[in-house]
């Protein structure tokens, strides 16, 4: 044990060097000696630089040039401004993407909006039955507002329930449970050749893999910024609208800044063009522009090079659980295979031990990963400062949790 346990910490050294993202990991307020961060995947941690530039934005840009601010320091264009910087990472196009409000909104306006350009005939949505639970719920709500009803498809099934009712089908890329990454292509076209629209979620892959929104003729996607994208608690959300679909979206939340002319302040509701026809009221400016900073990490990042050092990352650590942790008595229910991966690992306990006393056991030995009832721990990769002997920590004292020592 002791031989393989060297083995595999000189191994994770060896790996840590040749890291091209070694040096991303300063950017980050991490406690490198206390603890191991395995959580990005439901909370990414604070770029270092996010707090200067907020204490500029409250107290010059809200203190000194108050509500100049709006046009001076650009608060009003932020939507479309800060949705231009995520769109790369999501393999969009310019002039696609809003940034505003949660996820759970953005998937209420994506998913009727996608309804409303079905023909009514369409009466069903699919929403992949193990689905993150908002978006069932908005699924349901939206499909009793456009006359349709919601059909709980497994996502290995989606492709045979796709057919000539179904006018949308609402997928996860990869599964918050599970970190099983969905056929974001196969399935969109697949839901195309049947005659409907495709939504999908991205909370869990963007800025983590590659997504390819334009390149894979995706309809509407959303997805939230404070996992991969290091945005902050509730950092606002987006929403992609296709430009194809642009001109006949018709949003179910038409507010006064989705208005073509906002400030004329007319009773009539002209839409806005383009992406900030996405838009709904006052944007969250102080959340948003700590997104806005947070993304500075990905100047001069490629995701296809996020996406080699996360598989490597999960891999190892994949082969550290084998080592260090005793046989039977944890199951990972994240794939193997490359392809249907996304960026966490998730162990599901056996032997009936209990997952949230393990889980708090490791956060108290300082391996902050999370739970999901009833008996999986999850463990999420962020490439950008997680690191090599960050994993075979983490395996390592799991180990020993699972061991009773
Ligand atoms: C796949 C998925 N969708 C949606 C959400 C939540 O959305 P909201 O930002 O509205 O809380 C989460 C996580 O909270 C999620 O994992
Ligand atoms: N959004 C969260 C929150 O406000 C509090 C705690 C956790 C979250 C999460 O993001 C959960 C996450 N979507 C998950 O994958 O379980």
């Amino acid at each position: 044990m002791s031989e393989a346990l060297n083995d595999l910490q000189r191994h994770a050294a060896a790996l840590d060097s040749a890291d091209a993202f070694a040096k991303h990991r300063d950017l980050f307020a991490l406690d490198d000696a206390d603890t191991v961060y395995l959580d990005g995947n439901s909370l990414g941690a604070l770029p270092r630089h996010v707090p200067d530039r907020i204490a500029d934005v409250v107290t010059r840009q809200w203190g000194e040039l108050r509500i100049r601010s709006w046009d001076e320091s650009g608060w009003w264009t932020a939507p479309e401004r800060i949705g231009d910087r995520i769109a790369p990472l999501v393999g969009a196009a310019a002039g696609q993407v809003v940034v505003g409000d949660s996820t759970s909104v953005n998937v209420f306006k994506a998913v009727v909006g996608a309804a409303r350009l079905s023909p009514e005939s369409r009466d069903e949505i699919l929403v992949d039955a193990s689905t993150f639970p908002t978006d069932g719920y908005i699924a349901e709500s939206a499909a009793r507002m456009t006359g349709r009803r919601v059909v709980p498809v497994a996502p290995g099934d989606l492709r045979a329930a796709l057919g000539p009712r179904t006018a949308v089908a609402l997928v996860n890329h990869v599964d918050y449970r599970t970190g099983r990454r969905h056929d974001l292509p196969g399935l969109t076209a697949a839901a195309h050749e049947a005659g409907a629209l495709a939504v999908w979620d991205l909370c869990h892959s963007a800025g983590a893999l590659p997504v390819g929104l334009d390149a894979h003729d995706v309809d509407f996607a959303v997805g939230c910024t404070y996992k991969y994208l290091n945005g902050g608690p509730g950092s606002p959300a987006y929403l992609y609208v296709a430009e194809r679909h642009q001109a006949a979206f018709d949003s179910p939340l038409p507010g006064w800044n989705s208005h073509s002319d906002p400030f004329g302040m007319t009773p009539g509701y002209a839409p806005a063009d383009g992406a900030a026809r996405g838009r709904v009221g006052t944007p969250d400016i102080l959340s948003m522009l700590a997104l806005e900073a947070a993304l500075d990490v990905w100047d001069g990042v490629g995701v296809e090079d996020v996406r080699e050092k996360s598989l490597a990352l999960t891999d190892f650590f994949l082969e550290c659980v084998d080592t260090y942790v005793p046989a039977g008595r944890v199951t990972s229910v994240t794939p193997a295979a490359h392809e249907e991966r996304g960026s966490q690992v998730s162990l599901r306990c056996e032997d009936g031990a209990d997952a949230g006393a393990v889980m708090r056991e490791l956060i108290a030995r300082g391996v902050v990963g999370d739970f999901r009832r009833p008996d999986v721990l999850r463990f999420g990769f962020t490439p950008l400062y997680v690191g090599f002997c960050d994993a075979e920590r983490a395996a390592r004292v799991l180990g020993e949790v699972l061991a009773g020592s």
